[in-house]
Order: structure tokens, then sequence, then C-alpha cells
């Protein structure tokens, strides 16, 4: 799939700078990507986006310091400066590209605000899909982030066609702080996204057993909503992939008649390791922790080398997911890579249930709650006819 990433604030920005990197170590070239920031110090730490790459918006606003978690003002700077970013968009070009991803930290001020208002314009504008991915904060990151976050997603909903949710709280361990936790997050991040992101492309390794075209992702995140991915991964180098490299000539035909039988019982083994990564990445930590058997559509991806892909593998895998999603869309495929491992992602798409979600919601509705009475509280000191007021 060719995609053309935004990354949206700080966080998103680091995360598309990470893509880019990813991709330059790739045989082929899939993506590109800008970044959208109102801090001049977060675009300057990137590494991998192109200078001419990176908008600096909101100028005139905040001077080039961020709008300090002002989701209000992230949105407001992203409307009036739209025609800037298409600008930016439309000259790196968008004719291959299959969809657009806005990647953006949902509870911060630029990402958060910036995202739904981007989409809704992309989307007004080009016939590709816009996706986004969206981080949810931690609790302890305090209520604002939490508020901000429930009001941007619920935004993005409507204006996205699909938004995959990576949630901070879920990835980090016990004791480590959300910041110092960053890196290995986005590596998450990276990897899982990479590989479903990927799918489709031609590669130098040859073609899958049962290709899957950009169309086969598009037609699985139709749904809109939330989505969520799960991910697993083995060492490879089987039996029958060391036998295939190692046994050659004269050797190889003395020994044809015992791999032959060799090979049913590998063939065997293929899938049923298929099976069991498939297994692993839905059953195992999801971007979002949600219940799987809420979710409306599946895509089961298979990525490694080329002796380990197996047609049955992947068809018994995408059985096994349609018994346990809500709905009857699994779609599915494999394609090789260099990589010496077989990466099984399980994207869960259009889910019904996601406590994590709700509790987001309940938070941010109990918090504006609290705003309203202690704007009351406030205004209500100075209340009252008996003081007059120096001047009207
Ligand atoms: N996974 C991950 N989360 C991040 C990263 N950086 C920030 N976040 C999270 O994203 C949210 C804040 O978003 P940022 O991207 O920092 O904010 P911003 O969009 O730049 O907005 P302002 O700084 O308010 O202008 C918080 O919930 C952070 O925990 C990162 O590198 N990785």
């Amino acid at each position: 799939m060719r995609v053309f990433f935004i990354g949206f604030g700080q966080a998103g920005g680091k995360i598309v700078d990470m893509f880019i990197e990813q991709d330059k170590k790739a045989p082929t070239r899939s993506f590109r990507g800008i970044a959208v920031n109102t801090a001049r110090t977060d675009l300057m730490g990137l590494d991998n986006i192109e200078l001419k790459d990176r908008i600096l918006i909101g100028q005139t606003v905040v001077k080039g310091h961020g709008v300090g978690t002002d989701n209000v003002t992230g949105a407001k700077i992203t409307a009036d400066e739209i025609d800037s970013i298409i600008n930016t968009i439309d000259n790196r070009g968008t004719h291959d590209i299959d969809a657009f991803v806005i990647c953006a930290g949902l509870g911060g001020g630029t990402g958060s605000g910036g995202t739904p208002v981007l989409a809704r314009h992309l989307k007004r504008i080009y016939r590709e899909p816009v996706y986004a991915v969206g981080i949810l904060p931690a609790p302890e990151e305090g209520r604002l982030y939490s508020y901000n976050a429930a009001r941007s997603l619920s935004t993005l909903v409507n204006e996205a066609d699909n938004t995959f949710i990576f949630d901070n709280s879920a990835w980090k361990n016990e004791g480590e702080s959300v910041r110092g936790a960053y890196q290995r997050l986005n590596d998450e991040i990276v990897r899982r996204f990479g590989v479903l992101f990927r799918a489709g492309e031609v590669s130098k390794s040859g073609v899958g057993e049962m290709v899957v075209d950009s169309s086969e992702i598009i037609n699985t995140l139709r749904g809109g909503g939330v989505s969520s991915i799960g991910y697993a991964i083995s060492e490879t180098v089987s039996k029958s992939t060391k036998q295939k490299q190692g046994l050659t000539g004269g050797l190889f035909r003395g020994l044809k008649k015992r791999e032959a039988s060799e090979e049913v019982l590998t063939g065997e083994d293929k899938s049923a390791k298929i099976i069991g990564l498939v297994r692993r990445a839905m059953l195992g930590r999801l971007t979002m922790p949600c219940d799987y058997t809420t979710a409306e559509r599946a895509l089961v991806l298979i990525a490694g080398p080329s002796g380990e892909m197996d047609r049955k593998g992947v068809e018994k895998s995408k059985s096994w997911v349609e018994e346990n999603i809500a709905g009857v869309e699994v779609r599915g495929g494999d394609y090789p890579t260099e990589s010496s491992k077989v990466a099984a992602v399980v994207v869960l798409a259009t889910i019904g249930d996601a406590p994590r979600i709700r509790e987001l919601m309940e938070i941010a509705k109990e918090t504006k709650e609290d705003v309203v009475k202690s704007k009351e509280r406030r205004s209500s000191m100075f209340d009252g006819d008996e003081i007059d007021p120096l001047f009207e």
C-alpha cells in the first residue's frame, strides 16, 4: 500500500519520522511523509522527514512554542492554515498513493486539535481514504489529557475513514513513566503498522502465496469507527527451509524420498505455525485492548520468508478469526519479506466495545461537569449588587 503519512504534533511527527526511516531500509519505497506542528523545536528534532516537508503552523499565534495542550487552539490554527498544509501535501505528490494516514497523540493540543480538522479537509479534497493512528494518553498524565483525547476522538471518528488506536497506558510497563517508554512504544507502533501498510507492495522477495492488495485493506476499514491491531512474531528457519538450503545435487537426490515424506509434515507444520501465530496475535496484547468478539471485520496478514508462506495456514487462520469476531468479513493474505522471521498482523476493524474508550468518555464527561461547576463557583464569588464596580 502506498501511504502518505502526516505526523501531527510531537508524537505524530516522531512516529512518521520512524515510518520514513523504516521505509528507507526497505527494498522498495512505499511511504512518504510530512510533519506539521506549532512547536519549532519538535520539528527540528526530526531526522528523516525532509526539511521542506516540516510545516510550522500558528507562528503568529503561538510563535513557534506549541499550543500548550490546548486542542481548541490546535484545531483553530489548523483550520486557519489548512491551505498551506494542503499545498505541501500536493507538492509532495499524491497521484500514486492509496491512502492518507494521520498520526497524532490525542491527549495534547496540536495533534489532538489538528487531526480531525485535517482529516475533514483531506476527505473533501481527495478520493483516497483518510485513516488516523490516534495515541491515547495514560490516565496518570492527568484529566486534561483524557479530556482532550475524548473530545478529539469523538470528533475524529466522524471525519476519518477509520481510526486505529494505540493506548499508551496498555503498553507502558509497571513502574515505567510514559515519557520514558516513548521510544519503545513508538517501535511497537511502527513495527505493527509497518507490516500492515507495506502489504500489497511489490517486493524483491517475489509475491505471496495469497496476495493481499491495498483494496482489501481499504475494504476491511470501510466500516469506520475505531480499530485495533494484534501482532505476533516467530523465529523461522524451519526444518524444510534448512533442508532446501542445505541439500543440493547428489545429496538431495539421495534423500528425495525421505524429504518428500517430510514435506507433508513440514507443510502441516507451516500451517500450524501460521495458525498459532495468528492466534497469538489476536489473543495477545492489542494496540487498544478491547473485546475482539465485537469486531465487525478483520484482516489477517502474514509476512516473512517466502519458504514459510502457506496458503492453507492463512485460510485456516481466517476461518478461526471469522469464528471469533462479530462480523463475517475476514480478509487475508501473505507477502514475502527478506526477514528471517514470520510476522502475523490481525486488524480488528470497527470495534463495537472498548472499555478504555468508555472510560475515557466518562472521565471527559466528569471533567466537563467539574469545569462548569468551578466556573459557576468562581463567578458566584463576585455576584451580588452590594458592591458597585468601579466603572461599567
Ligand atoms: N507513544 C507515544 N506517545 C507520545 C509521544 N510523545 C507524546 N506522546 C503522547 O501524546 C500526548 C501529547 O501529545 P503531543 O504530541 O506531545 O502534543 P502536541 O500535539 O505536540 O501538542 P502540544 O504540545 O500541546 O502543542 C500525550 O498523551 C503523550 O503521552 C511519543 O513519542 N510516543
